[in-house]
């Protein structure tokens, strides 16, 4: 790492994007936050910030559409074999071209549409994204295949904003390929959606570095499905009914048992740690998983049948809280004060006024114990889950990028 503070990024504003011309964007991922990006964009067509973006890329796992001229209505029509796209205002267009890809089956025909392709790789989109323009990669997938090319899309002078956290909280020299690539290459990587869903949490641990700050330790709620899980639950209705909701809001991961393991919560806390400067790996953080293993080897197609697995573990540790007035959550710990740092994951019954027990809905609560706040943390509280923030920071982070700022990463 550079002689900055781990995770500040000092890089000169991208001289393309001063240029004016629109960021081209290629949006990875058409589902639950995909789609919200989709509507987003659409929206901001009809704002200010109009020009600063061109959609020219999106895919899914099964087909995608790219058009380096922008998917534009009558590209859009073109490429999709589809007639409403064209008859529709420009501001619809990207919407229009992302909801179409959305709803592709996998064996559509690609006669009709030559630029709409059946299968989906990521070579295609290489080929679209070139040195021409500021290039923004979003990646709204759970995918290994997309996080493992993050850092060769850095190196190759295309800024990523990313959703997944198997990126930046995978194994850690993943994180360090990341880390390399953005430096050498002046890239930017925006990984504000990957912790609270945009709450200002790593911009937070990363401007107090910036003023001279050492981060001591950090705790809190990371998971909005668990939150809103915990917050919900009261021991009498099962705990997989409250598991189908949940999904069904778009709070968790597309396999909710990521939640429900502790691995999210993981991924989030290695973000974080190695935002203030202490990079862990997979292994240095203990976690306790909320799935019994009966639960853990169901495949996905199976799951919804099994999850009442969850219940009766579920409903004994609850009531165990409950007879001594505390309240179940799923917290994450970093200490970074010991000889050796070391962060911990696992569902805790604190008092019922704990700082940590507070909160509503998919809430994430956060707090910051650092040279500043050495007694009293701050605390960073809000929504942490739901396609609406999280499209909303993905996309916060491509305009800086597209504006030639700084941004977090
Ligand atoms: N839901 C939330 O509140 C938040 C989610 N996130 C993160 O956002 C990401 C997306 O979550 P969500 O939208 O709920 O997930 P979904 O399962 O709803 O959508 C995932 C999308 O990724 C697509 N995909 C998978 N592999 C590839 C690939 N190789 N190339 C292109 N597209 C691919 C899928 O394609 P197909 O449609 O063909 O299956 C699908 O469209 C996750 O990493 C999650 O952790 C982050 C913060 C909050
Ligand atoms: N499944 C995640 C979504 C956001 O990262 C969570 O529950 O927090």
């Amino acid at each position: 790492m550079s002689a900055a503070a781990p995770g500040i990024r000092h890089v000169s504003a991208d001289p393309r994007a001063a240029s004016g011309e629109s960021a081209r964007v290629a949006l990875l991922g058409t589902g639950t936050v995909g789609r919200a990006v989709l509507a987003r964009l659409e929206a901001l067509q009809r704002s200010p910030l109009s020009n600063r973006l061109s959609l020219v890329h999106v895919a899914n796992s099964r087909v995608a559409a790219s058009d380096r001229t922008g998917l534009g209505p009558t590209a859009t029509a073109s490429l999709l074999g589809v007639g409403d796209a064209a008859s529709g205002a420009s501001s619809t267009a990207c919407a229009s071209a992302g909801a179409a890809v959305a709803s592709q089956p996998a064996a559509r025909s690609t006669a009709a549409a030559p630029a709409l392709v059946r299968r989906s790789t990521l070579d295609q989109l290489e080929a679209v994204l070139d040195g021409a323009a500021t290039c923004i990669v979003i990646d709204a997938t759970a995918s290994e295949d997309v996080a493992t090319r993050h850092a060769r899309w850095l190196h190759q002078g295309v800024h990523v904003v990313t959703a997944c956290k198997l990126g930046q909280g995978g194994p850690l020299a993943r994180w360090q390929a990341i880390r390399d690539a953005r430096v050498a290459a002046g890239t930017l990587y925006g990984d504000s959606a990957t912790v609270g869903a945009g709450l200002p949490v790593l911009r937070a641990l990363r401007e107090l570095q910036a003023g001279g700050d050492r981060i001591h330790a950090i705790a809190g709620v990371l998971s909005g499905s668990l939150a809103w899980l915990f917050g919900q639950f009261d021991g009498l209705r099962p705990f997989s009914g409250f598991v189908r909701e949940a999904r069904a809001a778009g709070y968790t991961e597309p396999d909710p048992r990521d939640d429900l393991s502790g691995e999210d919560v993981r991924r989030k806390i290695l973000i974080l740690a190695r935002a203030a400067g202490v990079p862990l790996d997979v292994d240095d953080v203990a976690v306790e998983s909320l799935v019994p293993d009966e639960l853990a080897h169901v495949p996905v197609a199976d799951l919804d049948a099994s999850l009442a697995l969850l219940d009766t573990p579920l409903r004994t540790r609850f009531a165990r809280a409950y007879r001594n007035g505390e309240k179940l959550r799923f917290i994450a710990r970093l200490d970074t004060r010991t000889g050796r740092p070391r962060a911990t994951v696992g569902l805790e019954s604190l008092p019922a006024d704990d700082p940590l027990a507070i909160g509503a809905g998919t809430d994430n609560r956060i707090a910051i114990w650092s040279d500043r706040y050495a007694e009293q943390p701050l605390v960073i509280q809000g929504p942490g889950a739901g396609a609406g923030v999280t499209a909303a920071a993905l996309l916060d982070d491509a305009l800086r990028i597209a504006q030639g700022n700084r941004v977090a990463g």
